[in-house]
């Protein structure tokens, strides 16, 4: 019987290139054999026993009919009721996303703003997810990038599309709770193309409150004062995070800065944000106004989705056309930046993005052969950390080294602790730290060398192409780079000196080599490893 449902990927789906990672997933470009479309597959892994829980294939959820997915609604209750308490922290998430996916099938598709799910399979590396390929690339990325000017009403137009979407998955009671400016993709590149709301591992169905998974994943910029205190979550959660989005559209940095992570909760909750004088005074009152709505921290006094739609602002009226700033730009060009390296960083260990609080720190480092003496110890660690706040200190990482025997570490330490702190506050999140460690553990002599490699290569492609670099250097503070970094021609120059065989790439090897031959290239590419 099971023979029959269980396709495989393969015969469908001819499986491409690697689109991009997430903590629990590898998403790859795809083309559907019968149909030639080209889609994305969201490869969710499961990790370790599991509960023993299997999908059924749904094998009509296509594009094509919406509402196919209903037949297996059934099917989907006797999942929900009491999953959680069967199966690992990793499995309920992937079984999260697939139940909000498959509601969204059922009750929001198509929407110009969502993404679309076309079909679920699964066989023995996970499940996947085939999804409407985004081709157009993340938010903020394409501000950024872009070569026409940027204005008011350009950031009113993002987040018309945000909020039409939050509007049309808020009515199907579901809460996005991870909105955040690299789960908004643009369909395509051309100039008109839609913005998609997409990535809903950690969303809910508004109608069942029970919590596990609060807060504890990712930057915590986005995330709404109710959801920092545990508070109930609700549809308005969404609208804080679009708030925060709009403030760094506007700006070029978050309404939320600390030297701690302890320190930006407190704001948070305390909804303690201001217009700087300097950058917000060519800024309407019409946004500061719209952005303080929707930071007010008693959720019932936010507006809905549905509400801003009919904004003066966000429909255009009271929206800028002018230019902005070019500082504002620029600033979000090396906010975008950061947060991208940092991504790579965590991405290129592959999922750490969970749990300080669930305790189960097997699951979080199932795969990355720790011995169980060196659980135990980080174990320790984390609760002696955790006590006292979020974030460890230089001093606090030095000991968890000590202790998990990396002491020939230990003249890196620095380095690699200010490479995991990205907002520069002296702190670093204990997820960031076991990613640290997780890299550093499997790569043995070359440390700092791969995992320098690793954080070019975004994609885990195996080799660093040009972008890499560029996106790279980027990120680095510039008294890190050399002053000619700017120059026409510069980038090429280092990128050539790397790619011995002249094929565009460069791997590990030619990475190394070059890096033993070169000092001066030495220095540039470990500046990422510098303090500043
Ligand atoms: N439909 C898509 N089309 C194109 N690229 C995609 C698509 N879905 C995901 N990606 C790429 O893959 C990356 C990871 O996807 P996604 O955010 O859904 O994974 P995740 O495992 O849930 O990540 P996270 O760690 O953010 O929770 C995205 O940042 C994006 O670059
Ligand atoms: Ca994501
Ligand atoms: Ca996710
Ligand atoms: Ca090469």
């Amino acid at each position: 019987m099971m023979e029959q449902e269980t396709r495989r990927l393969c015969d469908e789906y001819e499986v491409l290139d690697i689109l991009g990672r997430g903590g629990f997933s590898v998403v790859r470009r795809g083309i559907r054999r019968r149909s030639n479309t080209h889609v994305a597959i969201k490869t969710l892994r499961r990790f370790g026993g599991g509960g023993g829980i299997t999908f059924p294939m749904n094998r009509n959820v296509t594009g094509e009919k919406p509402r196919a997915a209903a037949a297996s609604n059934s099917n989907l209750n006797s999942i929900k009721k009491g999953w959680w308490k069967q199966v690992s922290v990793s499995d309920a998430l992937l079984t999260n996303e697939i139940l909000v996916m498959r509601k969204i099938v059922e009750d929001v598709s198509p929407h110009e703003n969502v993404i679309h799910l076309h079909d679920v399979c699964e066989d023995a590396s996970g499940v996947h997810l085939v999804l409407e390929l985004c081709s157009g690339g993340e938010l903020f990325d394409r501000i950024v990038a872009q070569p026409q000017p940027y204005s008011e009403a350009a950031a009113a137009a993002v987040v018309r599309q945000i909020a039409s979407g939050l509007e049309a998955l808020h009515r199907a009671n579901i809460v996005h709770r991870d909105l955040k400016p690299e789960n908004c993709l643009f369909r395509d590149h051309t100039e008109n193309s839609p913005l998609k709301i997409m990535d809903f591992g950690l969303s809910s169905l508004e109608e069942e409150f029970t919590d596990p998974v609060v807060g504890l994943f990712g930057s915590i910029d986005y995330v709404s004062p109710e959801a920092l205190s545990q508070a109930t979550i609700s549809s308005k959660t969404d609208m804080w995070s679009l708030g925060v989005i709009l403030y760094i559209l506007l700006s070029g940095y978050p309404p939320f800065i600390a030297q701690s992570n302890r320190q930006k909760q407190l704001m948070i909750m305390a909804g303690e944000f201001s217009f700087y004088e300097k950058t917000w005074k060519n800024i309407s009152s019409s946004a500061k106004q719209l952005i303080s709505c929707l930071l007010t921290v008693d959720p019932h006094r936010r507006p809905s989705a549905h509400e801003i739609l009919y904004h003066p602002w966000v429909i255009g009226d009271s929206a800028k056309q002018e230019e902005m700033d070019a500082e504002i730009v620029s600033r979000l060009q090396s906010f975008n930046a950061r947060r991208k390296l940092r991504a790579a960083a965590i991405a290129s260990v592959w999922s750490c993005s969970m749990l300080l609080r669930t305790k189960n720190l097997k699951n979080l480092v199932g795969n990355y052969d720790l011995k169980p003496e060196e659980l135990d110890i980080l174990s320790q660690h984390f609760k002696k950390i955790c006590v006292k706040g979020d974030n460890a200190t230089l001093g606090e990482f030095e000991e968890v080294l000590k202790a998990m025997k990396l002491s020939s570490l230990m003249p890196l330490a620095g380095r690699i602790f200010d490479l995991f702190d990205n907002n520069r506050d002296g702190t670093v999140d204990m997820r960031e730290i076991i990613c640290g460690f997780s890299s550093l553990k499997n790569s043995k002599g070359d440390d700092a060398l791969r995992l320098c490699f690793q954080m070019y290569d975004t994609d885990r492609s195996g080799c660093i192409s040009k972008e890499e670099v560029a996106s790279m250097l980027r990120a680095l503070p510039e008294d890190c780079l050399p002053a000619d970094i700017t120059e026409p021609g510069k980038l090429d120059e280092i990128f050539d000196r790397m790619d011995a065989n002249s094929d565009g790439k460069v791997t590990f090897d030619e990475f190394k080599a070059a890096m033993q031959i070169d000092s001066s290239l030495r220095d540039v590419v470990l500046s990422s490893l510098r303090p500043i």
